[in-house]
């Protein structure tokens, strides 16, 4: 079957023979912490958001995104009271830029994100996020590898998984934060169910294990109603990207969602 994921994969390999290997990336020493974020935000009743700046997806332009507009949308997240922002790096079918993150991160003070399809660890160089995305089902035996070198460059990597058996990779990794993505990239359709089908096995692998892993409910949420389903099912946070980009109202809609559980 053809899936616009062979799609990407295949033309982030070809962009990252172009990056520059010679340099180790300098990186500032400075922490900032998703896991203490999202406890803070829970112990207070609020929803701990992750709010996407997200130009577009797959086939769906949602809007131009420069690092200035960058700077200024992931402000009014974080002044709407966001945990942390997701900033899009893929060019191509996401239209993203490293730029934005750069833009990003030295605008606000709360963890991000880089989201993008990491296939080498070159791309660790590449610039410096507080998160940074592996996805299981892209990795499969480079899973567990590619975790430990992003811990070891200082990444806190959020590992993505789709279903039982990408989720039984990701737990045998040491990553901490486990995002559950609502949406099956190979067909890109979304069922939030996927979050409700998934949390249980986490919990259960936590009880036996004496951890605590920290689930992120990602993709597909549009309004109060479907954050208060991901979170009563047990998720710790929620990623959203095109609902808040979409409203054209960045501060309003990121708080409403924030707010989910006063209602
Ligand atoms: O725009 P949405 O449906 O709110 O989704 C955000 C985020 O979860 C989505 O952008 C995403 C989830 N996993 C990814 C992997 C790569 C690129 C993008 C993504």
């Amino acid at each position: 079957m053809h899936s616009v994921i062979n799609d990407i994969v295949n033309s982030t390999e070809k962009r990252i023979l172009q990056i520059d290997n010679g340099d180790t990336l300098k990186r500032d020493p400075e922490k900032r912490d998703i896991v203490n974020a999202i406890r803070t935000k829970r112990s207070l009743n609020k929803v701990a958001v992750i709010s996407e700046v997200k130009p577009a997806s797959p086939g769906k332009k949602l809007r131009d995104i420069s690092p200035e507009d960058a700077k200024e949308i992931a402000s009014e997240m974080e002044r709407a009271g966001a945990i942390a922002i997701s900033v899009l790096t893929e060019p191509e079918f996401f239209h993203g830029s490293l730029d934005n993150l750069k833009a990003v991160r030295s605008n606000v003070s709360i963890p991000v994100l880089r989201k993008d399809f990491i296939v080498d660890k070159i791309q660790f160089e590449e610039t410096q996020s507080d998160l940074i995305l592996l996805i299981a089902g892209i990795l499969g035996t480079k899973l567990e590898e590619m975790v430990q070198l992003a811990i070891s460059k200082g990444f806190e990597p959020l590992v993505e998984v789709h279903n039982k058996e990408e989720l039984e990779e990701a737990l045998k990794t040491k990553a901490r934060v486990i995002g559950i993505n609502n949406r099956d990239l190979s067909t890109l359709e979304i069922d939030l169910d996927t979050t409700l089908e998934l949390v249980p096995r986490i919990k259960e692998f936590d009880n036996e294990n004496g951890t605590e892993h920290i689930i992120i409910s990602e993709s597909g949420m549009h309004t109060t109603d479907d954050i208060r389903k991901v979170i009563e099912a047990g998720a710790d946070a929620v990623l959203v990207g095109t609902s808040i980009i979409k409203s054209g109202k960045i501060y309003t809609k990121t708080k409403e969602l924030v707010d989910a559980l006063d209602e």
